[in-house]
């Protein structure tokens, strides 16, 4: 099939490889002038595992364009831009999407599917459908679920695909098989419905994951406050079936370019639909999210007292490891709050230090953890990456005269490092 990705990004960047590698023909639009040249030279604009290896064999189907008029070759049209929070307010801005439609109106021919990816308010597919229609086109709504750092994987084999449709439009269900035949042959659940209710699928989903979060940072508090032990805790719970162990790290919190965001543009949705009350909850997971990133930094200050003149080495700045993404990272704000208090902050990661420098120019960086810890006074671990896991707390105590050490992630073998000298303390450990 012919198709566009409009929006390449996290998430357009992997549809349109994922989908020239299935055997389509794909041009990649960006309004990015130096994405589309990355992209089009056969380069990541960003550390996504396996991206490289589809864009620098392209099996010359793909392509990318800063020109919307190149969607005109193509029937399948998927919509993958932005919708981050607005500035100053917690509503999702829909005007990336709202451009992009724009955009693709005059190039549309009757009988196109135009297929919305991006993570929308619920009503946002009703409100385009009748745009779309008057150019004899229609529109699916096709949310998306992949993981950042997985995102390959999870789009040739996703959990689920979810089509919502305009009543009896069965011809659009046909053209997504078609599209993605290769991924339902695999028996991947497929669901059809109607336009609203693809959308909150994915609301949905982003809020049930963030709760369950926030749910185990709740028992991290208490477990603060009475000794117990969270990840104990989790393991104990997760074991029941109906809860499941995934999604029961606790820690400094979830963050990213979608989850926070979800959630708060969740709840002003259902405000506007006069439904604040249904998603009150969520203002709660919120909060509990953002006081972990705190409770780090407290921890910090528990230790070393005053800030001011404290070197301290924060390994890890990307929301989670297997990405070098910093929007609304916890190991990135949890490096400019120790800064704000006075402390010499130096982070390493073995992927974001590029993103990071651009948002905090205040923090030093180091390439490597012992370049980062040398003259530090405390460690802290803010993403669990496998190399940081890895670390042999000995040879870490060779390279530093550090000897207190903060496992934001809960991802460290606590006995390991308190044998080796290291005052250990994890988010909700005793
Ligand atoms: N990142 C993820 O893991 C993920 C997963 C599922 C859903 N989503 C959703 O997908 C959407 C995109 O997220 P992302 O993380 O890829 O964002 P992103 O900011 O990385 O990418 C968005 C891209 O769209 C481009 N763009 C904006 N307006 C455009 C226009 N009019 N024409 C052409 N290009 C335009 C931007 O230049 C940018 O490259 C969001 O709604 C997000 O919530 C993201
Ligand atoms: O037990 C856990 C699991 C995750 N996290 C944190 O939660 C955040 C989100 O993690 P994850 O969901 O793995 O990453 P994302 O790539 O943001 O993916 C989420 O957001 C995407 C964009 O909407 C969706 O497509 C995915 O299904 C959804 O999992 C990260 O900061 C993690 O560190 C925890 O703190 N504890």
């Amino acid at each position: 099939m012919r198709i566009s990705v409009i929006g390449c990004g996290y998430l357009g960047a992997v549809h349109a490889a994922c989908m020239a590698d299935a055997g389509h023909e794909v041009v990649g639009i960006d309004r990015d002038e130096e994405k589309v040249r990355m992209l089009s030279a056969g380069r990541a604009p960003f550390f996504e595992p396996g991206l490289p290896e589809l864009l620098a064999h392209p099996p010359g189907r793909l392509r990318f364009s800063t020109d919307i008029a190149d969607a005109a070759s193509a029937s399948v049209h998927f919509i993958t831009v932005g919708t981050p929070q607005v500035a100053g307010g917690t509503a999702a801005d829909v005007s990336f999407v709202d451009a992009a439609v724009d955009g693709l109106l005059p190039h549309l021919s009757a009988g196109d599917v135009v297929v919305g990816k991006s993570t929308v308010p619920v009503g946002t597919a009703g409100r385009l459908a009748a745009r779309i229609e008057s150019a004899g086109a229609r529109l699916v709504w096709n949310p998306e679920f992949l993981r950042e750092g997985r995102a390959v994987s999870d789009t040739v084999a996703p959990d689920r695909v979810v089509y919502g449709v305009a009543e009896g439009d069965e011809t659009s269900v046909g053209v997504l098989d078609a599209v993605y035949a290769r991924s339902l042959e695999r028996g991947i659940p497929r669901i059809v419905t109607d336009h609203a209710t693809a959308e909150l699928v994915k609301i949905a989903a982003n809020s049930f994951l963030a709760t369950k979060i926030s749910f185990i940072n709740a028992m991290a508090e208490i477990a603060e406050a009475t000794g117990a032990d969270v990840t104990t805790l989790a393991d104990a719970i997760g074991h029941d079936a109906r809860i499941g162990r995934r999604f029961l790290n606790a820690g400094i919190g979830f963050g990213g370019g979608c989850m926070p965001k979800d959630i708060r543009a969740f709840q002003a949705r259902a405000a506007e639909l006069g439904l604040a009350s249904s998603l009150a909850f969520l203002d709660e997971v919120d909060q509990i999210n953002l006081r972990r990133r705190q409770r780090a930094v407290d921890l910090v200050r528990e230790e070393l007292g005053p800030l001011e003149r404290r070197r301290i080495a924060v390994l890890g700045l990307a929301f989670k490891p297997d990405s070098d993404d910093v929007r609304d990272s916890p190991a990135l704000e949890i490096a400019c709050r120790l800064r704000a208090l006075g402390a010499t902050v130096t982070a390493t990661d073995p992927e974001a230090i590029t993103t990071a420098r651009r948002s905090a120019p205040e923090i030093e960086y180091a390439v490597g953890v012992r370049a980062a810890v040398h003259g530090a006074d405390a460690i802290v671990v803010a993403t669990e990456w496998p190399q940081f896991r890895a670390l042999v707390p000995a040879e870490v105590a060779r390279w530093t005269a550090a000897r207190v050490i903060i496992d934001g992630r809960n991802c460290l073998d606590a006995e390991a490092w308190r044998a080796a000298g290291f005052r250990y303390r994890g988010l909700g450990r005793s």
